[in-house]
């Protein structure tokens, strides 16, 4: 077990444990890990108290204060970055290379808002009176409870609890039940940093349980949740009694559109990017590619090999590019996708099948021949599956793009510039990737639109979702 390996929660500055345990595999191998508390409500309510009791002295310090151990908390992620990406890579599945390049992006919101908390600033304003002066004071927003996935085991609590702690709030974490040990070592990691004991919890144990003690809880401000969207919707009913700010990060279908003006070369580097990255599990992976009629057969044709030649291994083995799959439903939803397209009349080009590896691997695969009524084109997939639909003119594509209630990321490659403006403006998402396949960066504001979520996470907008404005009225 590495020294940054806990099975323990984090509650009030203390390890913890319970009566029950979950037990987490390794999806390579499918071979227990470890095992973690399964906290209940009663310790859930503990961790809510105490990070409220120790956010009141930790948002008394100075802004300058706080940058100061959270600049620290961002210089020991990137120190032991090689143990955090073994234990992230272990605990997930991905490619050791992409664990260590998740643990930098971690580490990224960290050293960003660590920088934004100097610039959390209020406003005087023009007086509407002779006697009265206009304030209006930015403070932090309460207790925040933040909710993650197992997909970016790392990343996507630092994304939360980043801006969180900057602006002054204590914070209840409940990681996935598949990834707890990233999360559990970024709190090993937090005490040495110097944060507060209380302020910074994890709890670890059933989703349902402590969801409710904290979606219920009136001490909880503010619910921070990446997930998906079914979870995410449950979540903001939940919070309604309390009238929580919410912020969701859910599911996506992003298109991935290739125009005949693109630069195929580089429109085939960005679809492997973008589909392929975490073996296709990630909710801004290109869901959909569309390929314009002049370059649909050359498309198609270098995609597929250059899928062909992923290299399909366990995330420690040098040189993997594509590991296994999270859990036997995520490989039976990407056979259900796959056989719903081939029964419709789709082909497969390339891959199709499991790989010889057995297991939670499934081999890289290209679909030719996709259509919109297939379930590939209306659900995430979240696998290592590029459908390659094709289409004729530019207001064809934008609506086929628009066609689905999700709007989080969404990519195309083209060289004409007023194509590149009428598409970016037309497509509805939250993100758009101009002859790139990778957005992916703490500097920028990440979310996305109707049943993608609510709110931005990242860049100078990330942290407005933790802090209140109070208008202070002055008589003079
Ligand atoms: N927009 C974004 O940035 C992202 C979106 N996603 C989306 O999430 C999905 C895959 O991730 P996945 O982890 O399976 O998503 P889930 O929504 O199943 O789980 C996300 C988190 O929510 C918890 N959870 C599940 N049910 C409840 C509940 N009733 N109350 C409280 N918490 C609950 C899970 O806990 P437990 O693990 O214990 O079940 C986990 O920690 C995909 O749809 C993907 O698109 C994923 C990552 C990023
Ligand atoms: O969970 C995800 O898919 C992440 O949000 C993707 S990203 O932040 O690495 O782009």
């Amino acid at each position: 077990m590495s020294d940054l390996m806990r099975e323990a929660c984090l509650i009030d500055g203390r390890w913890v444990t319970g009566e029950q345990w979950i037990t987490v595999d390794n999806p390579a191998s499918g071979e227990p890990i470890g095992r973690v508390p399964r906290c209940t409500g009663a310790q859930t309510a503990q961790a809510i108290e105490a990070a409220a009791r120790a956010m009141v002295p930790w948002a008394k310090r100075t802004a300058k204060e706080r940058a100061q151990v959270l600049r620290r908390y961002y210089e020991l992620i990137i120190a032991n970055q090689e143990a955090l990406a073994a234990l992230l890579t272990r605990e997930q599945g991905k490619p050791l290379a992409e664990a260590r390049s998740e643990i930098v992006y971690a580490a990224g919101f960290i050293e960003w808002f660590a920088e934004e908390a100097k610039r959390v600033y209020g406003d005087v304003l023009p007086s509407h009176a002779a006697d009265k002066r206009i304030v209006v004071l930015k403070q932090p927003i309460g207790v925040v409870a933040a909710i993650t996935p197992w997909n970016f085991p790392a990343a996507m609590i630092t994304r939360k609890i980043g801006p969180a702690l900057a602006a002054g709030c204590g914070v209840v974490l409940k990681p996935a039940s598949q990834t707890p040990f990233s999360a559990l070592a970024l709190g090993v990691l937090a005490q040495e940093a110097g944060l507060p004991d209380g302020l910074l919890n994890v709890v670890t144990g059933s989703a349902a349980e402590i969801g409710d003690v904290l979606t219920s809880s009136e001490t909880v401000r503010k619910l921070s949740f990446t997930g998906s969207t079914e979870v995410g919707a449950r979540l903001y009913a939940q919070c309604a009694p309390s009238i929580k700010k919410l912020s969701l990060e859910l599911g996506g279908n992003a298109p991935f559109i290739v125009f005949d003006d693109a630069d195929l070369d580089a429109a085939v580097v960005g679809a492997i990017q973008s589909k392929f990255r975490n073996a296709g599990q990630t909710c801004v992976c290109a869901n959909r590619i569309y390929a314009q009629a002049g370059i649909h057969d050359a498309f198609v044709e270098r995609l597929a090999a250059a899928t062909a030649k992923l290299h399909v291994a366990a995330g420690t083995e040098a040189g993997s590019e594509i590991g296994p799959l999270i859990d036997e439903k995520a490989v039976a939803k990407v056979r259900e996708h796959i056989a719903d397209a081939l029964s419709q009349g789709a082909r497969v080009v390339t891959g199709g099948q499991a790989h010889a590896l057995g297991g939670r691997f499934f081999t890289p695969t290209v679909l030719a021949g996709v259509t919109q009524s297939m379930a590939i084109a209306r659900e995430e997939t979240f696998g290592p599956v590029a459908p390659v639909f094709r289409f004729d003119s530019e207001d064809e594509v934008i609506a086929m793009a628009n066609d689905t209630p999700f709007g989080l990321a969404s990519y195309f490659y083209a060289r004409d510039l007023g194509r590149v403006w009428r598409v970016a403006e037309g497509i509805e998402a939250g993100i758009v990737g101009v002859n790139t396949g990778l957005i992916s960066t703490e500097l920028a504001p990440f979310g996305g639109v109707k049943l993608s979520g609510l709110g931005r996470e990242g860049s100078r907008y990330g942290i407005d979702d933790y802090v209140e404005l109070k208008y202070v009225c002055l008589g003079v």
